[in-house]
């Protein structure tokens, strides 16, 4: 593998606001997106909650917030909103689902019926002041928009995740916040950015973490066998069905299921994916019974989907409804400064400690891994460190331990600039990269001492000290401990 430098998508290192996507131009239905991508150390996250009050019946006042994707009320306990006076509500009368076109009341086959201002429905969208008949209760619906400002984490670690950058510790910050909630989330960065970390973070500190966690690889199960992984089958369902078993649906149940590439889902079966999600119910391949399912989605994909969606290779509503929460996962090029601490940490576990002693990297050495361009992320740094413990002997790592890719000895090619931007910011980009890759790399050299990192590379004190806060490295995080 070559490195060329860094990588034409960090273009810009100040890409603006976080994006939305999909949200409604008109701000109307403002989802609970967010993209992590930007430098600000403030994020916010719109939060898409409702009201639900009981304006007239036995129940009157009672009331609910919700900022779940589905709220359900009815007589039984085990309902969002309690209908405990109504004895004409059935058990479970109506729910209402949080969609990516609004707030979709749905009847669930109640004995009454359910009336949406006067007029009986099996679904229908809500809007403010909608008037809900159940029973013989009306309910008044609110939709709430909250901005929630997300800071990031004081704490470099979480869940065995190590980030002292600010874009990591603002996606410890957003992980803790949502993890209660019970909505969907889409994980979307490059191979070995940590996906399948942060979605056992999610889990671990949601109110699911007693039940399982099942993780589904999407793109690591033959296309045939797709299908009945999700979903289970009944045995002779097809040729091997030697008995019956259950998808990874039913073996969530209770907990979280996380499905890992889902851009390499079939696009034939996304339909039955959304179908699943809508209904909260599962089919086996080959059987007849509909088996009831609860769990947490989280799923991750290395792929962008809304270019997939917009190529039609990955259905849009499916996107909508899994993406409540999006979480972009930074490559480890553009948080460099989280490198020390990741091998740190890595070279104290007491297993490495057991097996090769204490160990360190000399400044040179790392300096060099903090310049390389990690196009296999954390998973490739980690890979790296596995090799240098294996060929390094004495207690200090040094350059010829690394393997050559990452001392920069093949490197070659043509300089990475983006030819699809103007003359102008091509060139505003390669400098940018340029400035942040040495910057970076001779900090490290120093161990985080601005004014050793000035002598050596000819700048002043004050220039270093712009360009740490332009680029928001993290020279603390360098200083040997
Ligand atoms: N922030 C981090 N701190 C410490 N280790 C990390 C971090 N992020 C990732 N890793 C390690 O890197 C490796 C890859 O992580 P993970 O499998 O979560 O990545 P991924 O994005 O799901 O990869 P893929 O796209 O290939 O499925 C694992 O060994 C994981 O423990």
């Amino acid at each position: 593998m070559t490195s060329k430098g860094p990588h034409p998508d960090e273009i810009g290192t100040n890409p603006g606001p976080a994006v939305e996507f999909g949200a409604d131009p008109t701000g109307e239905q403002a989802r609970h997106t967010l993209v992590m991508g930007h430098v600000s150390t403030i994020t916010v996250v719109k939060l898409h909650k409702c009201r639900l009050t009981v304006s007239a019946g036995p129940d009157l006042g009672r009331t609910v917030v919700s900022d779940k994707e589905r709220l359900r009320v009815g007589s039984h306990p085990q309902n969002d909103l309690v209908l405990v006076e109504d004895r004409t509500a059935s058990r479970h009368h109506f729910e209402i689902q949080y969609t990516d076109r609004g707030h979709l009341l749905v009847d669930l086959s109640s004995t009454n019926g359910t009336f949406l201002d006067g007029r009986r429905i099996e679904r229908a969208y809500l809007s403010a002041g909608s008037q809900i008949r159940a029973g013989s209760s009306v309910l008044t619906f609110a939709p709430i928009d909250e901005e929630v400002t997300i800071e990031p984490e004081r704490e470099g670690e979480l869940c065995g995740m190590v980030g002292q950058s600010v874009k990591m510790r603002q996606i410890f910050g957003l992980i803790k916040k949502i993890a209660p909630m019970d909505v969907s989330v889409i994980i979307q960065g490059e191979t070995g950015t940590g996906k399948e970390l942060v979605a056992r973070a999610i889990h671990e500190l949601s109110m699911r973490s007693r039940g399982p966690l099942v993780v589904l690889d999407c793109g690591a199960i033959p296309p045939n066998l797709i299908e009945s992984e999700l979903f289970g089958h009944e045995k002779g369902a097809f040729t091997g069905a030697v008995s019956s078993r259950p998808g990874a649906f039913e073996r969530a149940n209770g907990g979280t299921i996380f499905l890992d590439e889902l851009g390499e889902l079939r696009l034939d079966l996304q339909p039955k994916l959304l179908r699943v999600l809508e209904n909260r119910e599962v089919r086996r391949v080959g059987g007849n019974d509909v088996i009831e399912v609860d769990c947490r989605v989280i799923a991750a994909t290395n792929r962008d989907l809304v270019k997939e969606i917009a190529s039609g290779n990955f259905r849009e509503d499916l996107f909508f409804r899994l993406s409540v929460i999006q979480i972009q996962l930074p490559p480890l090029r553009q948080r460099r400064d989280d490198i020390p601490n990741i091998l740190k940490r890595a070279l104290a576990e007491p297993e490495v400690v057991e097996r090769h002693g204490r160990k360190r990297f000399s400044p040179e050495a790392l300096g060099m891994l903090m310049g390389y361009g990690w196009p296999g992320n954390v998973r490739e740094l980690m890979n790296v460190l596995s090799h240098v413990l294996t060929f390094s002997e004495g207690e200090e790592i040094l350059p010829a331990h690394l393997p050559p890719r990452v001392r920069g000895q093949d490197r070659q090619g043509p300089l990475p600039f983006n030819e699809h931007l103007s003359f102008k910011d091509a060139k505003e980009q390669l400098l940018e990269n340029f400035e942040r890759e040495y910057i970076t790399s001779v900090l490290a050299r120093c161990e985080g001492n601005l004014s050793r990192a000035a002598r050596e590379s000819g700048l002043h004190r004050k220039s270093i000290e712009r360009l740490v806060k332009k680029y928001q490295l993290d020279a603390k995080g360098m200083k040997p401990r």
